[in-house]
């Protein structure tokens, strides 16, 4: 396998897991911890137009760091590529889990719907609408925990999460009308709209609005009218009608959402959607790292605090992870050549 230099000793390279208009993706092993990580290999050349939108995403995913949201973890950018080292989902998208199913149950439904509505709260709270929401943008964990991904197509508007977007994005069939109707519109409103069409995706099977032709695919979109199959329960049907309103100002915002009667059912509690994710650093890993790369705490705590998204900010992450999983918070101190072949450090 064409090893890319760039990855070299830092990552082992294995199969490609997915593959999109400009980028693949491909699994891979994080030298120093063995932790799996999931590389997405962009080329400039074929990126074109689209190459702002992978800066875009990059910067997003920096700047947000939740437990619902995908882990970015490292960037490497060369002359022809970026590498974005990312959290690996080995359950995959939960666009293949509905589809195996046919559809869910109320009550695991609302336990993901809790899990998206914690995410969006969250992303809105850092001025950041995602736009793109859907079943395919979402992966599952090894623990079925949802992990929200690509955000090439976000908007962090300068006024705030609250002022105006004009470009027009995201998938058709979770588009809001006043998007595919080319008004100016508000993310966060957009975002609540496809929220209420993954919400009936999850409930159905299918969308509630839906047409090979994109003319009228709008039509039903802006004329708002779906049906509600007979097995939704009263109170999934009016959540799902609180976030289908055709005028953004009558949708359901966020916050609402949050102690809304159907998500609380089963919890009794409004969702937790705050990051788990602490401010300070973590004593366990800055000790492993600074005893591997022989530095004091001090020095280690330092060098980590800048967030370069480099190895070191990787290995952290990777750290903390193997941390939060209940796993030994060491690192491999035998580092494998390209190889695989191990060498005493
Ligand atoms: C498909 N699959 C099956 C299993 Br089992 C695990 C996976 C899997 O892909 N896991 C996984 N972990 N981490 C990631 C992935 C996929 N993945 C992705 O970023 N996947 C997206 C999927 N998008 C959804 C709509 C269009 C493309 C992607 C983006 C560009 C090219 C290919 C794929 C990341 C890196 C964040």
């Amino acid at each position: 396998m064409s090893q890319f230099t760039e990855l070299r000793g830092l990552y082992h390279l294995r199969e490609t897991i997915g593959s999109g208009g400009f980028a693949k993706v491909k699994l891979a092993y994080h030298a120093l911890t063995g932790e799996k990580v999931a590389i997405k290999i962009m080329d400039k050349r074929s990126l074109g137009e689209d190459l702002p939108r992978v800066k875009t995403e990059i910067e997003a995913m920096k700047d947000l760091c939740h437990q619902h949201i995908c882990k970015l973890y490292q960037v490497i950018e060369t002359e022809t590529k970026f590498f974005m080292i990312l959290e690996y989902c080995p359950e995959g998208e939960l666009f293949d889990y509905i589809v195996s199913k046919d559809k869910l149950s109320e009550e695991e439904a609302r336990i993901f719907f809790r899990q998206i509505v914690a995410a969006v709260a969250y992303i809105h709270s850092q001025g950041y609408a995602h736009r793109d929401l859907k079943p395919e943008n979402l992966l599952l964990d090894e623990d079925q925990n949802l992990k929200l991904i690509d955000f090439g197509l976000c908007a962090k508007p300068k006024g705030g999460i609250d002022s105006q977007l004009f470009t027009c994005c995201g998938s058709p069939a979770y588009a809001a009308p006043e998007l595919v109707s080319g008004r100016e519109y508000l993310g966060s409103e957009a975002d609540l709209w496809s929220m209420g069409i993954l919400l009936y995706a999850l409930l159905c099977g299918y969308l509630p609005f839906d047409d090979d032709k994109i003319p009228s695919l709008y039509k039903k979109i802006q004329s708002g009218k779906y049906d509600t199959p007979s097995w939704l329960s009263d109170d999934s049907k009016s959540l799902i009608g609180s976030m289908l309103q055709v005028d953004p100002k009558n949708r359901v915002t966020i916050r609402h959402l949050l102690k809304h009667p159907w998500l609380m059912a089963d919890a009794q509690c409004p969702v937790e959607w705050h990051s788990k994710y602490k401010r300070s650093l973590d004593e366990d890993c800055l000790t492993e790292l600074a005893v591997h790369y022989g530095k004091t705490k001090k020095e280690m705590e330092s060098s980590v605090s800048e967030f370069k998204f480099d190895y070191l900010t990787a290995t952290y992450f990777l750290l903390l992870e193997k941390k939060m999983k209940g796993r030994p918070v060491r690192l491999l101190n035998k580092i494998r050549n390209h190889e695989g072949a191990s060498r005493e450090k």
